[in-house]
């Protein structure tokens, strides 16, 4: 059930502005292992709970621990101990927002299993659900120890959760068939990063694993500092559409969004964007390299040879591929070249964009909102204002 590594086509944000929030699809050796990493995180907050209870079952330096057996959002986690503590601090002490009514109802999809289905029209920005771990599970766990204790360890984690929240664990489709829980597991996990060299988890939301995956779908998601899992709607979606998110990196190519379809969750893409007739997908295949291109030259704030058309370029290109669900960025991206451009108008109007954007997509504690709004609210004072001011240059000037 392992993959090779998977290189991630997309550029990571060269500039230096913040810390970078995301490292897009950085291990995914899993199969069914949904592509989300989330480094954001806030190492000084009380911890609110201590770890001090006994785990249930060790094996290396990997325990079980399970918290909420009173309640119905039990949690286990099979982790290390020093992760256990981090894990503790991030999702104690953190009320979670009561849920709206529900805008979907789940049901059998021909070909897909069940699926969500909107009960009614859903507007842009409009939440779908916010859900807790299930399960956390180390990553190197799969690689470190063999077989027999990671399903020994997987099995006490499920067997350990309270009995509501255990059917609702065992009720997730599983895939390829053997040992149950890590089908399970594998089939509907997200990547869950607690930060530090050592914390790269898979987190089970069984709220969320009915979702099924397009390539371009009408439903974003992120994981925040505190563990909940939210989605939101990015578009606006019609009373009985069915509303998807993206398992894989919707950026590379047909043949790879197909290959690792297959490969880590048994099913051939139908979706929308793969079904293209060929020419058409190559045409997609090829705006996304050039987006990887174009977007790899505009993250590099110190590049002179940026130009305000490849921003509209940029902008373009991912408009014409129907990423945008995955746009805050390239938005980012665009208010800070053109606030380097000394274009102080077009980066207040991406900035706008961005912050618009960037919480369904990232939250409201992603770094580059705060850059967004300084630029926003006073664009000529933020150092980047014409670091690299932009005039049009006659090719015949270009000689001198
Ligand atoms: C996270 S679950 C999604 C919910 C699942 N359909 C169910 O019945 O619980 C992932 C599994 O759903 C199915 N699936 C998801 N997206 C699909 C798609 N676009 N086409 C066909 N099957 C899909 C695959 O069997 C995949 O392994």
């Amino acid at each position: 059930s392992l993959l090779e590594p998977e290189i991630c086509p997309r550029s990571p944000f060269q500039f230096s502005l913040v810390p970078p929030t995301h490292l897009a699809d950085g291990f995914s050796r899993l199969r069914g292992f949904l592509s989300h990493s989330n480094t954001a995180h806030r190492e000084n907050e009380s911890p609110g709970l201590h770890a001090s209870e006994k785990a249930h079952s060790c094996r290396g330096q990997y325990c079980v621990w399970t918290s909420g057996e009173a309640s119905s959002v039990g949690m286990s986690v099979v982790t290390t101990r020093a992760n256990r503590k981090r894990i503790l601090e991030r999702s104690a002490s953190r009320t979670v927002r009561s849920e709206p009514p529900a805008n979907f109802r789940t049901t059998e999809i021909p070909g897909k299993g069940i699926g969500m289905i909107a009960n009614r029209r859903i507007r842009k920005g409009e939440p779908i659900l916010t859900a807790k771990p299930a399960v956390l599970v180390h990553r190197k766990l799969v690689d470190e120890l063999d077989l027999d204790d990671q399903y020994s360890l997987l099995d006490v984690a499920v067997s350990e959760l309270p009995p509501m929240r255990r059917e609702q664990f065992l009720a997730q489709a599983g895939e390829l068939g053997g040992h149950k829980v890590s089908d399970i597991l594998f089939t509907n996990s997200f990547q869950v990063i607690l930060g530090g060299e050592d914390g790269q988890h898979l987190g089970n939301f069984p709220d969320v694993s009915r979702f099924n995956h397009d390539c371009r779908p009408n439903v974003a998601f992120y994981i925040d500092q505190n563990l909940t899992h939210h989605t939101h709607a990015i578009k606006e979606i019609q009373s009985g559409e069915e509303l998807t998110i993206s398992y894989l990196d919707s950026f590379r190519a047909r043949s790879v969004r197909q290959e690792r379809a297959h490969t880590s969750w048994g099913f051939a893409c139908t979706c929308s964007q793969c079904s293209l007739p060929r020419e058409e997908a190559d045409a997609s295949d090829a705006r996304l390299y050039k987006i990887y291109q174009v977007e790899n030259q505009l993250s590099d704030l110190n590049n002179g040879k940026s130009t305000p058309d490849m921003v509209e370029q940029l902008i373009g290109l991912y408009r014409e591929e129907r990423l945008d669900f995955k746009i805050a960025d390239a938005y980012t991206i665009a208010a800070l070249n053109y606030n380097q451009f000394g274009m102080a108008d077009l980066a207040r109007r991406y900035a706008d964009l961005s912050l618009e954007q960037g919480p369904l997509e990232h939250g409201t504690h992603a770094p580059d909102i705060e850059v967004m709004r300084a630029i926003l609210e006073d664009a000529e004072g933020h150092w980047t204002y014409n670091r690299r001011p932009y005039r049009e240059v006659a090719p015949d000037q270009d000689e001198l």
